[in-house]
C-alpha cells in the first residue's frame, strides 16, 4: 500500500507560540473526518507522531498522478522550541519540500519568524504563510487586519523568493488552550493551498544511503528500531548500514513505513528500520549510511554567504556555531573570496571549490549588497576549523550562527550559510590549506620622500630594510601623498632607500614642500637596521606601496603590485 503515496514533507515553522503544534494536530485531525474518509488511507498516520512529525492524506490531485498512486501524505514536521530549530531544520532540510511558515496575527512578524524564513529560503523551494489566531480579532475587524497583516508580510517577503506565497488566514485552536471549540478557521482552506501548491518532489534511489534518525527504540525480542527519513539514496531489508557516531555496522532486519510492513525505503520516506539489538540511548538523533559513505571531518571549505538579517560581523578568526549535515559544533573561520579583477572568466559555483584558482583574504565575510567604492567578490568562502570532528555528507547544507545570542534580544543569530566543498580528516589539513590555495592580502607600506632629485624623480626611504633585495622591487607602482604616481626605479645607496620615478613629473605643491625641507635633517631619519613598520614617516610627502601577499610563500617576500 505505501508505495500507492506520493510523500511530500512540510515544515511547520513559526515563532515560539505562534501556534505550530496546533496547527499540525488541526491539520493532523482533518485527516480523519468524514471528508477524508472516502479514502481508506486518508486516516493512515506516519508512524512516528511524538517529536514533532505527524502526517495527514488526501487524495492525489490529478495533475500529480503520473503512476497507479493515488494518495498524497502530507508529512508535517512540527519544529517546536527555538534551541533545537536550526538543528532538527537542518537535519531534515534536504527533505522538507514545502514550509508553513506560521504567524501570530496579533504579533505579527516576529524575530524568531525572521529566522524561520532564512532556513527556510536556505532549505525549501515553496512557503506558505498562515496567518494564525484570527479568532482573537473580534469579528468586525477580523477582515481588515487581516489584510493589514497580509500587505505588511508581503512587503516583507517581497525581497525573499517568497515574494508570491500565499497567506492563509487560519484559527488552529480557536478560543486559546482551555478551549473545546473544534470549529478551526481557514485549516479547510490551507489544505487546499497545500494541495494546490504540492508538487512531485525530486528523490532519487541512486547513490549511497543517508538515513536521519529522529527516535530510536528497542523492541524485546526483536532488535533496536529507529525511525527517521531516508536524505539520500535507498534502504532495504538485509542491507547492512553504518552507524558512524558509534562506529559499529547493523543489518537490516524489518521496516515499516505507515505501520505496514515494507521492503524498501526510498529518499523522502519516513520508515522505521529495525535493526539488531543496541543500547538506543547510544543514538537518540543522528545519522546512519551505506559502510564508509559518510567521512568524519576536521576542517573544511565550505562557500559562504552573509544573511541579510544578520547585523554583526563575521570576521576572518571568529568562531561560530556551525551546523553541518545533523551536527552543530563551534569551529573557526577564514574567509577569502574571487574576485573579477583576479579570475575575469570565473562563474560561481553552488558545489565546487577549485584549488586553482587566485583568490583573496577576506577580513570579514562582505555583505553582497554592500555598496561601498571597493570590488565586491564574484563568491566567497570560508575554510573552517572545527573544533571536534564532525560526520557529514559532501555537499551538506551548512549555517553559521551566534546560538549563544540572547534569544531575547530580538536579533536574528544566523550570520551565514553555505554548502559543504571539501573536506578532509586530518587534523592538519586547516594548518596545510591556505598554502595549497593562491589566497593573498593586501598589504600596503607607508614610507617617506626625503628628497627631490629632479623634477621627475626622487629619493624615499622607509619601504625597504637595508638587507632587502631592491632586484624584487623594481618597476612596482607606488603612491604619493601628494597625489603622484610612479614607479620604483632601484636602490639609492645602502641603507635600504630607493629612487622613485615620477613619469607625469612633481607637481608644483610637492616641488614647494620638498623645497622648504631641503636640507633640514628630517627627525627620526631611518637607520639601515630599522624594520619599515618602525621607521618614522613624518616627512612631509609619504609614500605608499600597496601589493599583494600570498599565503603559500614561505618567506613572505612574493610581492606583487
Ligand atoms: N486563541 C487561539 N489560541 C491559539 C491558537 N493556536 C494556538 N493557540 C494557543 O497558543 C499557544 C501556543 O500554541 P502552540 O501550538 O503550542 O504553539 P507552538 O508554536 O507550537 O509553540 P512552541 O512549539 O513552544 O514554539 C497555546 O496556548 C495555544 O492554545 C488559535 O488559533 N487561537
Amino acid at each position: 500500500m505505501a508505495d500507492k503515496i506520493m510523500n511530500f514533507n512540510v515544515g511547520v515553522l513559526g515563532h515560539v507560540d505562534s501556534g505550530k503544534t496546533s496547527l499540525s494536530k488541526a491539520l493532523s485531525t482533518q485527516a480523519s473526518t468524514a471528508s477524508f474518509d472516502k479514502n481508506p488511507q486518508s486516516r493512515e498516520r506516519g508512524i512516528t507522531l511524538d517529536l514533532g512529525f505527524s502526517s495527514f492524506c488526501v487524495d492525489l490531485p490529478d495533475r500529480l498522478k503520473e503512476d497507479d498512486r493515488d494518495t498524497l501524505q502530507f508529512t508535517l514536521v512540527d519544529c517546536p522550541g527555538h534551541a533545537s530549530l536550526i538543528r532538527t531544520i537542518i537535519g531534515g532540510a534536504q527533505i522538507i519540500d514545502l514550509m508553513m511558515l506560521v504567524v501570530d496575527v496579533t504579533k505579527g512578524f516576529q524575530t524568531q519568524t525572521a529566522e524561520c524564513l532564512v532556513i527556510g529560503a536556505i532549505t525549501c523551494e515553496k512557503m506558505i504563510v498562515v496567518l494564525n489566531k484570527v479568532d482573537l480579532i473580534p469579528e468586525e475587524k477580523r477582515q481588515m487586519t487581516i489584510e493589514k497583516m497580509t500587505k505588511k508580510l508581503r512587503k516583507t517577503l517581497e525581497p525573499t523568493k517568497f515574494a508570491d506565497s500565499q497567506v492563509i488566514p487560519v484559527a488552529a485552536k480557536p478560543g486559546g488552550p482551555e478551549s473545546e471549540d473544534e470549529n478551526h478557521i481557514g485549516v479547510t482552506d490551507l489544505i487546499e493551498s497545500l494541495k494546490s501548491n504540492a508538487y512531485k518532489p525530486k528523490r532519487e534511489e541512486t547513490g549511497p544511503l543517508i538515513f536521519s534518525v529522529d527516535h530510536c527504540f528497542s523492541i524485546r525480542g526483536q532488535g533496536t528500531v529507529m525511525t527517521g527519513t531516508v536524505l539520500k539514496g535507498c534502504l532495504s531489508t538485509n542491507d547492512t548500514v553504518e552507524l558512524p557516531s558509534m562506529k559499529v555496522t547493523k543489518k537490516v532486519k524489518s521496516m515499516q513505513m505507515f505501520r505496514k510492513p515494507v521492503n524498501k525505503a526510498v529518499q523522502g520516506d519516513r520508515v522505521g528500520v529495525c535493526v539488531t539489538q543496541f543500547d538506543p540511548k547510544q543514538l537518540e538523533r543522528g545519522l546512519v549510511c551505506s559502510p564508509g559513505a559518510l567521512p568524519t571531518i576536521n576542517a573544511a571549505v565550505i562557500s559562504a554567504q552573509k544573511i541579510p538579517y544578520f547585523k554583526g560581523s563575521a570576521s576572518t578568526k571568529a568562531k561560530f556555531h556551525i551546523t553541518m549535515g545533523h551536527e552543530t559544533v563551534m569551529g573557526r573561520l577564514s574567509f577569502f573570496g574571487v574576485y573579477k579583477s583576479d579570475v575575469p572568466d570565473f562563474t560561481p559555483s553552488a558545489n565546487e571549490f577549485n584549488f586553482d584558482l587566485k583568490y583573496k583574504h577576506q577580513d570579514e565575510l562582505l555583505d553582497m549588497k554592500s555598496d561601498g567604492e571597493n570590488e565586491l567578490p564574484l563568491q566567497q568562502f570560508a575554510l573552517v576549523e572545527l573544533e571536534k570532528p564532525v560526520t557529514c555528507d559532501h555537499h551538506s547544507l551548512v549555517i553559521g550562527s551566534k546560538l549563544d545570542t540572547d534569544i531575547h534580544a530580538n536579533i536574528c543569530r544566523l550570520a551565514f550559510n553555505g554548502v559543504l566543498l571539501d573536506s578532509s580528516t586530518d587534523p592538519k589539513y586547516a594548518e596545510s590549506f591556505m598554502p595549497r590555495v593562491k589566497v593573498y592580502k593586501n598589504k600596503m607600506r607607508e614610507g617617506i620622500v626625503e628628497r627631490k632629485v629632479d623634477d621627475y624623480s626622487v629619493i624615499c626611504r622607509g619601504l625597504f630594510k637595508k638587507e632587502s633585495n631592491m632586484e624584487m622591487f623594481i618597476g612596482l607602482r607606488v603612491e604619493l601623498s601628494s597625489g603622484e604616481k610612479g614607479l620604483i626605479e632601484g636602490s639609492f645607496g645602502q641603507s635600504g632607500k630607493f629612487k622613485v620615478r615620477i613619469p607625469d613629473g612633481l607637481s608644483a605643491d610637492s616641488n614647494a614642500l620638498l623645497a622648504a625641507t631641503k636640507g633640514k635633517k628630517s627627525k627620526g631619519k631611518a637607520t639601515p637596521e630599522a624594520a619599515p613598520a618602525e621607521t618614522d614617516t613624518s616627512g612631509p610627502i609619504k609614500v605608499f606601496l600597496h601589493f599583494k601577499r600570498y599565503s603559500y610563500d614561505p618567506q613572505k617576500k612574493m610581492m606583487q603590485s
